[in-house]
C-alpha cells in the first residue's frame, strides 16, 4: 500500500508550500461539505493532502467544522496518515509557549458536535483507549527534533467546546485532572480518524499558559496570534520532514490503527439501514 500523508492545519495554518503538482480540489461528502477545498500535491515522491481546519480566511468556528465531512474526504482521498496541527494552551510549566507536544490523549469535554459516522442502522463501537497512531506520532517526534523544535513525546489534550476560552477555576480543574494542554478541534476528529481507520496523530502546539499560571495572567488573543505566527513556520519545517521519514511505501500499522472496524460493527447485516450504509462507503467499504 502506498502511504499517503493528509495534514490538518489548525488556526494560523491555512495552506502548505513545496508540493509538486500542487492543486485545490473540491472533494464532495455524504457527510457534508469539508472545510475547504483540499491542496493535494507530492512531497518528496511522496502523496500529500492538506486540509484547513477552519478553511482558508478561518470561517469555521471549532463548533462548526465539519468533522465528518473532513474525515471522510480525506479518507475518499486515499490519505493513510493523518497529522493534526495545531495552537492549544498550556497547563504545564515546562511546556511553554512555542513548544510542541504530541499529545497522546484526550478527555473530550465536548458536547455539540456529531462525533461518529455511525448510528441508529449501523451501530459499530471502535476502541480509543489509544486514540493517536503511536507509529505516525514516533515519527512527528522524530520530525520536530530534527528541525530543532521543544517537543515533548506524549501529553493529555483537554477537548473543550469553545469558542470563549475557559474560566479560571476550569482552567485550575483541567490542570488537577493531569491535563497538559487544552484546545477546541482534536475531538471529535481523532475519533472519526480512528472509525475511518486513519492513522491520527496530534502535533499541539502552545500558544499560552491558558488562564491557571500567576505570572501569566489569563489568555489572551493577541498573545496567541502572535505565537502563532513563529508556531506555523516550525510547524511547517516539521511536516517537510515527514514524507521522508515515513516513505512512500506503507506497511499495515502496528497498532492496528487501519483495522480498528474489524469486529466494530453491531447491527445485523439484514438490520442495516441501506441510506446510511450507502453514506458510509469510503470510511466502512472495506469491510461492508
Ligand atoms: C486561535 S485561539 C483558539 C482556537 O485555536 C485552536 O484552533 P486549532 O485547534 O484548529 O488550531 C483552538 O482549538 C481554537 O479553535
Ligand atoms: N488556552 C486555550 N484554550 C483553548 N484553545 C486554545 N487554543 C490556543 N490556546 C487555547
Amino acid at each position: 500500500m502506498k502511504t499517503k500523508i493528509g495534514v490538518i492545519g489548525g488556526s494560523g495554518i491555512y495552506d502548505m508550500d513545496g508540493l509538486q503538482d500542487a492543486a485545490w480540489v473540491s472533494v464532495d461528502s455524504p457527510w457534508g461539505t469539508p472545510s475547504d477545498q483540499i491542496l493535494t500535491g507530492t512531497l518528496d515522491g511522496v502523496a500529500m493532502a492538506f486540509l484547513p481546519r477552519h478553511g482558508r480566511g478561518h470561517v469555521h468556528s471549532p463548533s462548526t467544522v465539519p468533522y465528518r465531512a473532513n474525515i471522510d474526504a480525506l479518507k475518499r482521498l486515499g490519505v493513510t496518515d493523518i497529522i493534526s496541527v495545531s495552537a492549544c494552551g498550556s497547563f504545564r510549566e515546562e511546556m511553554a509557549p512555542g513548544d510542541f507536544v504530541v499529545v497522546d490523549q484526550f478527555i473530550d469535554r465536548t458536547f455539540a458536535r456529531e462525533k461518529s459516522f455511525f448510528g441508529t442502522g449501523c451501530v459499530a463501537h471502535v476502541s480509543v483507549a489509544h486514540p493517536t497512531c503511536p507509529r505516525l506520532s514516533e515519527a512527528c517526534g522524530e520530525a520536530g527534533r530534527a528541525a530543532g523544535i521543544t517537543i515533548h513525546r506524549g501529553g493529555t489534550y483537554l477537548a473543550m467546546e469553545g469558542p470563549q476560552f475557559s474560566s479560571q477555576a476550569e482552567s485550575r480543574l483541567y490542570r488537577d485532572w493531569g491535563c497538559d494542554v487544552i484546545g477546541m478541534t482534536n475531538m471529535p476528529e481523532a475519533k472519526l480518524a480512528r472509525e475511518a481507520e486513519i492513522c491520527y496523530a496530534s502535533v499541539a502546539m502552545v500558544t499560552d499558559y491558558d488562564s491557571w499560571h500567576p505570572d501569566h495572567g489569563a489568555v489572551d488573543i493577541t498573545e496567541i496570534i502572535a505565537t502563532l505566527q513563529g508556531n506555523g513556520t516550525k510547524a511547517r519545517d516539521l511536516i517537510g520532514r515527514l514524507p521522508t521519514l515515513l516513505g512512500a511505501a506503507r506497511a499495515p500499522c502496528p497498532h492496528g490503527c487501519d483495522r480498528a472496524l474489524e469486529y466494530a460493527i453491531m447491527t445485523a447485516p439484514d438490520k442495516r439501514d441501506p441510506v446510511l450504509i450507502s453514506k458510509l462507503d469510503a470510511v466502512a467499504g472495506r469491510i461492508l
